[in-house]
């Protein structure tokens, strides 16, 4: 697996190797030992997750203050635009963002430490995400901020706002100005 520090250099995008052949692929999605090795991590996972959305959604961006969870993005249907946004305050990238697109044909996932805002845009028809957190669901502890946030200027690459699908919850999200932040 190769890794690659992002523009936020604590988000590290992860490129496995796939081994293709006759019958289809096969690929190590997972590995502790390397995982760890390559992220300078003794990172553990406790919970797997996997949502299902529709193109246009967008889920986010979300984050648990006093349970920080670190998690493994990838995507096994379709295509997402996804989206971190730094929110410790002691970082030299606090404040900043960075969004790539995640596939199923690329492969790629995405590593997030614990410390950030998460969100993704599904791009194409149908888009299946699963990923891996550090710290379980605490759903009293998680906040949400606004996807557009008009300080964070999150460049979206949304072709019809009217198209937009969010929920209640998200679209109820705070300004970054109000939003708690980590140490
Ligand atoms: C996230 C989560 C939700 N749920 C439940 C609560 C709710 O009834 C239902 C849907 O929850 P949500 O609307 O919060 O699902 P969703 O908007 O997909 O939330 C997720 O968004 C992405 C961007 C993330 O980064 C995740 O950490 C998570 O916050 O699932 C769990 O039981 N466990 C979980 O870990």
């Amino acid at each position: 697996m190769k890794v690659t520090p992002t523009k936020i250099p604590d988000v590290l995008l992860i490129e496995p190797q796939v081994f293709g052949d006759e019958r289809g692929f096969f690929l190590e999605s997972f590995n502790l030992k390397n995982f760890r090795t390559k992220t300078q991590s003794d990172i553990n996972f406790v919970q797997d997750n996997h949502s299902k959305s529709q193109q246009g959604v967008l889920r986010g961006l979300h984050y648990q203050l006093h349970y920080p969870q670190g998690k493994l993005i990838r995507v096994v249907r379709g295509k997402i635009y996804d989206v971190v946004v730094d929110l410790r305050q002691s970082s030299p990238t606090f404040k900043q963002w960075v969004g790539l697109n995640l596939s199923r044909t690329s492969f790629h996932q995405l590593w997030i430490p614990p410390g950030f805002a998460h969100g993704f845009l599904v791009l194409s028809d149908v888009a299946e995400v699963l990923y891996k957190t550090t710290d379980y669901y605490h759903q009293e502890d998680e906040h949400t901020l606004l996807w557009n946030d008009p300080q964070l200027r999150i460049d979206w690459p949304i072709t019809n706002l009217d198209h937009l699908i969010l929920s209640p919850k998200d679209q109820a999200g705070q300004s970054f100005s109000q939003i708690p932040y980590y140490p």
